[in-house]
């Protein structure tokens, strides 16, 4: 179980967002909706544990979730907007990267998303929404419970979009649980909205 617990975000001198609550349980899915700059990425910086909350708590099963941030770290995979691959490993060499990190099956992360036709090019060489489905493969590698996803859709094509809805559906129906930020539709059936 996550829970936060009036969270507050500062950027320079300014509140971007405060008094955030929520809880999500095993199999939960969460989108953060907002206008743009309404804090939906700062939001996701912050339970990940890359930024500071200026107020409240982040627990897990009840306990200070970053009190141990290696163990918090261990529990999330997060997504950003950025793809965060190496440009001169080919999309297989990317993943066997995070497989040895994480554990997990190379090829499977592969064809979960369609990339086995594309996984002896570089990186630098894919086209944009490529590059964000071998971002989103590494969601098939080694298990964690939460996935911290920001605009995971962007720039994916239907088929694309569909894969990831099967991975998100398998990840839920393990009790994994879903937090993601979104301005386009994502599949994530009966997922609670939290509106920044
Ligand atoms: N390093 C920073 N210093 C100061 N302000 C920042 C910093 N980073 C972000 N901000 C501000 O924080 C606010 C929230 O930004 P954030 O990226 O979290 O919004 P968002 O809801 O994800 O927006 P979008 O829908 O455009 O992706 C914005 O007003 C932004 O300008």
């Amino acid at each position: 179980m996550l829970e936060a617990r009036g969270l507050a975000c500062l950027r320079g001198e300014r509140v971007i967002f405060a008094e955030v609550s929520f809880r999500l349980g095993a199999g939960g899915a969460l989108l953060l909706v907002g206008a743009n700059g309404a804090g939906k990425s700062s939001l996701l910086r912050l339970l990940a544990g890359l930024l500071p909350s200026a107020a409240g708590a982040l627990l897990w099963d009840g306990a200070d979730a970053l009190a141990d941030r290696a163990a918090h770290a261990a529990r999330l995979r997060y997504l950003s907007h950025q793809d965060a691959l190496k440009p001169a490993l080919t999309a297989r060499e990317n993943l066997r990267f995070f497989a040895r990190l994480w554990g997990g099956e190379v090829e499977a992360a592969l064809a979960a998303l369609d990339l086995a036709p594309l996984a002896e090019l570089p990186a630098r060489v894919l086209s944009a929404g490529q590059k964000r489905r071998l971002a989103l493969a590494r969601l098939a590698l080694g298990a964690a419970p939460l996935w911290l996803l920001d605009e995971p859709t962007v720039g994916l094509d239907a088929a694309a979009v569909a894969r990831l809805g099967t991975l998100l559906a398998q990840h839920r129906a393990t009790g994994g649980m879903v937090l993601a930020a979104t301005h386009l539709p994502l599949p994530l059936p009966g997922a609670e909205e939290l509106r920044l």
